[in-house]
């Protein structure tokens, strides 16, 4: 399992280089813009700059409209910004054939311009408090759209969390279809150690996190503690061998 972190600043950016061993993936996100708030382009650049040149930087799009050009357009700017991980909050698309359009068009204007990105369609488990496409329906949004891989996240973050949303079972379900349809899938929403078990045994295959290797957890007023990813990771490693050894 890949591990996922998302600093909102180049002064978090260079925490995580600090704990650059243990993480998988820089993920530039503005929290106090949406779960999946999009930054400004020159931090993303300014992401890519400071981070070792061997870890991906990753980019939300934003909680975006279902205004497919315009989200085509942001994606671009994010993908020549410098990242390569181009990932998208499908907060107002209320049908799969309107996630379907819009990611279609993110997908057309990234690999133009560069073939080797990565994009990441994104839903919600709490989908029924926002009123957006059901979080089930991500892998086959993501397959029909040409995406790489299939995303959730929470949307609010109120302190409820992944599996109070999606239960372990379903978020099983979801990892399988996306593996059907030759895709990654990726999981987050306030994910913390005690959740590793359960992502580990689904086959999970990034996890994403902000607030668990926050101080204090708290995604919105702390700050990323590099001996917090260490730890995170450690726990990864931990049940990822237990899981090897039940599974041998
Ligand atoms: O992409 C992952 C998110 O940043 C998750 O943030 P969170 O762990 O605070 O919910």
């Amino acid at each position: 399992m890949l591990l996922l972190i998302s600093p909102d600043s180049v002064e978090e950016a260079l925490d995580c280089a600090k704990a650059a061993e243990h993480l998988d993936i820089v993920d530039v996100k503005k929290p106090d813009e949406g779960s999946l708030g999009a930054n400004y382009p020159w931090v993303i650049r300014d992401i890519r700059a400071a981070v070792p040149a061997d870890k991906p930087v990753s980019a939300t799009v934003g909680d975006v409209p279902y205004k497919p050009g315009t989200v085509a357009q942001a994606a671009l700017g994010a993908a020549v910004s410098g990242a390569t991980y181009i990932k998208v909050g499908l907060y107002g698309c209320t049908t799969p054939e309107q996630a379907v359009e819009v990611m279609r068009g993110v997908v057309r204007a990234v690999k133009d311009y560069r073939p080797d990105a990565f994009v990441v369609a994104s839903g919600y488990a709490d989908a029924h408090r926002i009123g957006c496409v059901n979080p089930l329906a991500l892998p086959d949004i993501a397959r029909l759209s040409g995406s790489d891989a299939a995303m959730l996240d929470t949307a609010v973050k109120d302190g409820t969390r992944l599996f109070d949303h999606v239960p372990p079972d379903a978020c099983a379900e979801f990892v399988r279809l996306a593996h059907e349809a030759d895709l990654l899938a990726a999981l987050a929403g306030s994910i913390k150690e005690e959740d590793l078990a359960t992502l580990t045994g689904i086959g999970t295959d990034i996890v994403g996190v902000r607030g668990a290797v926050c101080e204090r957890g708290d995604r919105t007023t702390g700050r990323i503690q590099p001996q917090l990813v260490a730890a995170f990771r450690a726990e990864m490693d931990r049940h990822a061998r237990a899981y090897a050894a039940t599974a041998s």
